[in-house]
Order: C-alpha cells, then sequence, then structure tokens
C-alpha cells in the first residue's frame, strides 16, 4: 500500500518550519493544527498570517522565490541558520504542487534580501525600476533589443562619482519612477549612452551619467563588460543599488556592495 508515502514521508518530517509561498485562504487554513511553524511568503499579506515575509517583485524562478523567502525568514529571526524548512510553492502554474526541503545554511545567501529590504531606497522603488527593467528587457525598444543602467539610491554620492555625457534631461524636473509617464521617457531614453540615477525616493536625478567609480578588485562574473563593471563597482563605493539591462543577452541583473545579487530572464518573467 503506501509505499510511496513511506518513501517520500521523510521529506516532510521533523522540519523546524513549513514555508507556504503564496497559499490561498483554505489551504492555508488545513496547516492550523500542524505543530510545526508555518511562515507564509508572498507579495501582499491577505491572509493576515504571522510571521509573513512579503515579496517584492514576482520571483517567476524557482530557485529565487525560495531564496528570497527563506533569506527573508532569516534575516527577521523567523527561522535561525541551520534549520531545516519544507517550502511548498508551485511551478508551471500547478498550486502548491512543489515541495522542497532545505537547510537553511545549505547555501550560501545571495543577498536578494537586503538588496530589497535594507536598501538605502526604498523597496518600492527598487521594485518600480526592476519593473522597468524588466519590461524594456521584455520589448526591447523598437523591438530591438536595448541595454540600460539603472542606480538607485544615495544619488548624492553617485553623482560625486560620475560625470554627465550630454545634458540631463530631468535637470529641472520633479518626475519619480513609478509614474507611468516617466517608464515611458526612460524607457525613450534608455537608447543613449550611460547611466540613470534615482534618489532613495525615487526621483529621477540624471539621465547620461558616466560612472567613474573605482574598479579595482570588483569581481563581476566574467564576460560581462563595461556597463556591469561599472553597475557593480558603482555599489562597492556608495550606498547605492545597481540594476542593468544587458543588451547583449538580455538579462536583468541587480549588484549591490560591489557584488552581483540577482539575475533575471525577462522573458520567463
Ligand atoms: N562607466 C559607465 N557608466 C555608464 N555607462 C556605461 C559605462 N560603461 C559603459 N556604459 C554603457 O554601457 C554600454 C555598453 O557597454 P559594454 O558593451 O562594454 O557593456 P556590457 O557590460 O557588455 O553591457 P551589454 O551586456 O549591455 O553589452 C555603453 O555603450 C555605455 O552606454
Ligand atoms: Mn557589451
Amino acid at each position: 500500500m503506501n509505499e510511496l508515502r513511506d518513501l517520500l514521508g521523510d521529506l516532510v518530517a521533523d522540519v523546524d518550519a513549513v514555508f507556504l509561498f503564496s497559499p490561498n485562504a483554505s489551504f492555508f487554513e488545513e496547516f492550523d493544527d500542524v505543530d510545526e511553524e508555518i511562515v507564509v511568503v508572498g507579495p501582499e499579506n491577505t491572509l493576515d498570517a504571522e510571521p509573513f515575509v512579503e515579496l517584492p517583485i514576482d520571483f517567476t524562478d524557482l530557485e529565487g522565490r525560495l531564496r528570497f523567502g527563506i533569506e527573508g525568514a532569516l534575516e527577521q529571526g523567523i527561522v535561525d541558520e541551520g534549520d531545516e524548512v519544507l517550502c511548498v510553492t508551485e511551478v508551471l502554474d500547478g498550486a502548491e504542487n512543489t515541495l522542497v526541503r532545505v537547510q537553511t545554511n545549505d547555501f550560501s545567501p545571495s543577498g536578494v534580501y537586503d538588496m530589497f529590504v535594507n536598501s538605502r531606497a526604498d523597496a518600492s522603488v527598487v521594485r518600480d525600476v526592476f519593473e522597468v527593467a524588466i519590461e524594456l528587457g521584455k520589448k526591447g525598444q523598437k523591438g530591438k533589443p536595448v541595454g540600460a543602467l539603472f542606480v538607485v539610491g544615495d544619488a548624492g554620492k553617485v553623482m560625486n562619482k560620475s560625470r554627465p555625457l550630454s545634458y540631463n534631461p530631468f535637470e529641472k524636473s520633479h518626475v519619480h519612477v513609478g509614474d507611468p509617464i516617466v517608464n515611458v521617457m526612460l524607457k525613450e531614453f534608455s537608447r543613449l549612452d550611460g547611466a540613470f540615477v534615482i534618489s532613495d525616493a525615487g526621483k529621477i536625478v540624471s539621465a547620461y551619467r558616466y560612472l567613474e567609480p573605482s574598479a579595482e578588485g570588483v569581481d563581476i562574473p566574467k564576460g560581462l563588460g563595461a556597463r556591469h563593471m561599472a553597475a557593480g563597482a558603482v555599489t562597492r563605493d556608495t550606498m547605492a543599488t545597481a540594476i542593468v539591462l544587458s543588451e547583449s543577452d538580455g538579462l536583468v541583473r541587480a549588484f549591490k556592495g560591489g557584488e552581483l545579487v540577482l539575475e533575471i530572464d525577462p522573458e520567463e518573467y
């Protein structure tokens, strides 16, 4: 009889916590009487769950999603390093069809949680810029692949470590990321060289900035060029987060503290 249960039961046995990723209300309620700690992870706490880890973006890739949830729970002290956790989530649009058991110190934190939550810039600003980069990556500019570099947060210092390549179209304006019209402008200006500089609160400070941080000792993956090097380096010299859309491979990458912390394929988003 229950042979599979015997074989696979170990997967769920003796875990310290169960992570439910975006559960619906009835599924969540079924866990009411479970002894293990239940951690809900999702974009919004619609179920008033406690503890809860908020996902700032919709992680379509499984690993990114799990990492974010686990790193968030570690940061918030919900679980401890070394705990065994069971993640219940979905892939390929099949609700709650995936179980992943992980020991929380089995992986080195990518810093993805830290990037969103402990950024100088507001988490919503980082998320909005991410979304612009992803949309730009999906559609390109008039159908052609386009690259872009956004430096978010600690804008005063970023401005000091850069110089203008051309007049700044945002000089006298007071526009913020997230406004639909601004997203159109960002996409339009992304055809031109250099970086966008964005303040902690999301104000577009400048376009066309040539970044001149010291790149000494900055270690970014081989094969990435000057744009990515500048992005990595400026985040080591400042408290900023850099979000880069690569014209050559189409991926969106984020750097913080001089390190690559997140890589997303807009096509899968
Ligand atoms: N220091 C810098 N500051 C701002 N923008 C830069 C800097 N270096 C390069 N760029 C921008 O990046 C563009 C592409 O440069 P490059 O091909 O060397 O980068 P890359 O990392 O390979 O990026 P991609 O994957 O998009 O090709 C340049 O045309 C320029 O607009
Ligand atoms: Mn290149």
